[in-house]
Formats: structure tokens, sequence, C-alpha cells
């Protein structure tokens, strides 16, 4: 048993301590922008370990970047760019996650592209294999290379991780420590509003649990959140995953990012959603993704991190009802009236 909580002395009292490991991938070449790569440096600037230990009852470890040192590539693949550089990060990215989750904590991985989701999920698969998988996101990622229009693998990662899809790929030159072992019967989707046409047969055939936008109007995030939740795993006991794109918000949320989609979640929808997540005390891996400083000007790139450090901060525990001033949260609806008196 993984004891990610363990009891810290808290003002006199025994209060839970969440460990959490931050893991930073300066990693783009799953998709063809520059930028992606700087996000890690980025977030650190714009304060997220301090936030991070704001919140209290947080241990915080930085374990640093993953180092992205460019491989010679020797090999090429049809219609998937760099592939020999995507799984050298990768493979690293998934032994330094699992590293951190056998320390007992929470692994925190800050990308990169969304090819890095091959690294965190095999990484956290190999030390709990009954973990689920909630993909939030405008994107399916579930492209081969035979279906991808892009030839980016950041299209592409769910469809490496899945054991069902496996026999849809071409041997992987250079991607032999990769097992795809994970069963798409534990992935559910959160914010679909972008996905190709084979992506969609995939997704129906498997009959994944998949809140596109149109569902999130219509349920609210808190059903749709907690309906996949039930389905993937009724007995509520496994270990959840989230790997969370930036590009699941809308792009007026979060502007910096390479493949915007308009109508998307809100911001407040992503924290309802990592609040959710969080308050079920299992969430033992979240990636944050596609965050890239160098798209836009600077109200764009300042919006776009701060948004990606509140959805962190949401999974980690943070509330802002713990903040305000004592009772203005809890009141009752009732009507200005008696507000004022
Ligand atoms: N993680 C992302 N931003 N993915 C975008 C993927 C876009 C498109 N479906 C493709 O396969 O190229």
């Amino acid at each position: 048993m993984n004891s990610i909580r363990v009891f810290a002395r808290n003002m006199g009292k025994w209060k839970p301590l969440q460990r959490v490991g931050i893991i930073g991938v300066p990693f783009e070449k799953g998709q063809k922008k520059y930028g992606v790569s700087v996000a890690p440096a980025a977030m650190r600037a714009a304060g997220l370990i301090e936030q991070l230990e704001e919140i209290g009852d947080l241990d915080v470890k930085d374990y640093g970047d993953i180092d992205i040192r460019s491989c010679p590539e020797t090999v090429s693949v049809d219609n998937m760019a760099h592939l020999p550089l995507v799984s050298e990060c990768n493979r690293k990215l998934s032994n330094k996650v699992a590293q951190v989750l056998q320390d007992g904590r929470v692994a925190v991985t800050i990308g990169g592209d969304h090819s890095i989701g091959v690294g965190t999920v095999d990484g956290h698969y190999k030390v709990n294999e009954d973990m689920i998988l909630i993909w939030v996101d405008a994107h399916a990622d579930i492209n081969t290379n035979k279906t991808s229009e892009s030839g980016s693998v950041h299209g592409m990662p769910v469809a490496l991780l899945v054991k069902e899809l496996a026999d849809y790929w071409p041997y992987l030159p250079t991607m032999d420590w990769q097992v795809p072992k994970f069963s798409i019967k534990n992935l559910g989707y959160v914010g679909l509003r972008s996905v190709d046409s084979y992506e969609r047969l995939a997704i129906k055939k498997y009959e994944v649990p998949a809140f596109a936008m149109e569902d999130i109007e219509q349920h609210g995030i808190h059903k749709s959140i907690h309906h996949i939740l039930k389905v993937l795993d009724p007995g509520m006991k496994k270990p959840i995953h989230v790997s969370f794109d930036i590009d699941s918000l809308d792009a007026l949320e979060a502007p910096s990012t390479g493949t915007p989609v308009r109508g998307g979640l809100t911001l407040r929808e992503a924290i309802s959603l990592m609040e959710i997540i969080h308050s079920t005390g299992r969430l033992r891996a979240v990636d944050l993704v596609e965050i890239n400083p160098a798209l836009g000007n600077d109200s764009d790139r300042k919006r776009t991190l701060e948004a990606g450090l509140c959805v962190l901060k949401a999974a980690l525990g943070f509330s802002r009802r713990g903040t305000a001033p004592r009772g203005v949260l809890d009141l009752p609806v009732q009507s200005h009236h008696e507000v004022d008196d």
C-alpha cells in the first residue's frame, strides 16, 4: 500500500500531510510550435512551488527537470515526427514518475506537450496497476500514425498507451521499453470539442465515457465528473491519474497554447473538477501540459500561467473556502435585504 498521507504535527494537532513531487518536462518535439518546453521554468518563475507550499499540510519536493538531451534521430517512422526523441524523453519520465510515487508522493508533472502523457501514465501504471485515467482535453489524443492528420505525437499518446489499440500500430523502433498494458476500459474524457473522425470511432467502439463540452453544458461539471468516476470505478477505491491539457480550458481563459479551441471549460469548471477529484483522496498523479508561454502577448501568458496554477492548486487541496473571511461563503442563499440586515 502506498502511504501518500502521513501524519504531521500541526499546531498541536495531528493533521494529514500530503506529500507531493514536482517533475518538469521541458519537451516540445511532440508538436511543431516553439515554446511549450519553456513552461516548467515559467511555472516555477510564476511561483509554482511557493504557492503549493502555501496551501498548508503539503510537503512539496521539486525533483527538477527531466534531462532532455537530443539523441541522434537515426530512425524515422512514417507520419510520426521525432519518435526517437519522444521515446527517450518518455522513458526517463516514466522512471521518474514511478520513483516519485514509490517515494510516497503525488506525482505532479509539468509539461511540455501532451506526448509526455505516455511517460507519466506508463510510470504510474508500473506502481498502481489498478489506476484510472481522466484525460481532460479539447482533443482526444487517440490517433495512430495511420489516422493522424498532423503527424504530431502529442495527438497520439492515448493510442500508444492502451493495450486494445496495440495491433493498430506498426513496429515502433526505440519504443521497446513501453509495452501498452493500460486498458482503455479505465479511461474517461472531459472537455472534448475537437475530435478527429477515427478518434470518434475508437471512442465509440470501446465505449469510453466521454464528456464533451455539450455534455458538460447539459449536465454540469459536478454531475459529469462524478458520473465518470463512478463508471470507471464503482467501488470508488482506485488510484486516479488526471492528465490535464490547458487547452481543455476555453481559449479566452488560457490563450497561450498551441492548439486552442474556443467553447471550452471555464476556469471555475476546471477548478471544480479538480476539487472533486481531490476530495476523493485518491489522486496519485496529475499532469499539466501544453502551456506555451511563447504564444500571445504578456497578458495572455500571465493569464494562462495563472490558470495552470489555479488548476494545480485545486487538485492539491487549495480551496477558497478556507481563505475567505469566515462565514461569507457559508451564507445560505438569501435576498440582498437579508444580507444587509
Ligand atoms: N494535446 C494536443 N494539444 N493535441 C492536439 C491534437 C490535434 C489533432 N487531433 C492531431 O492529432 O494532431
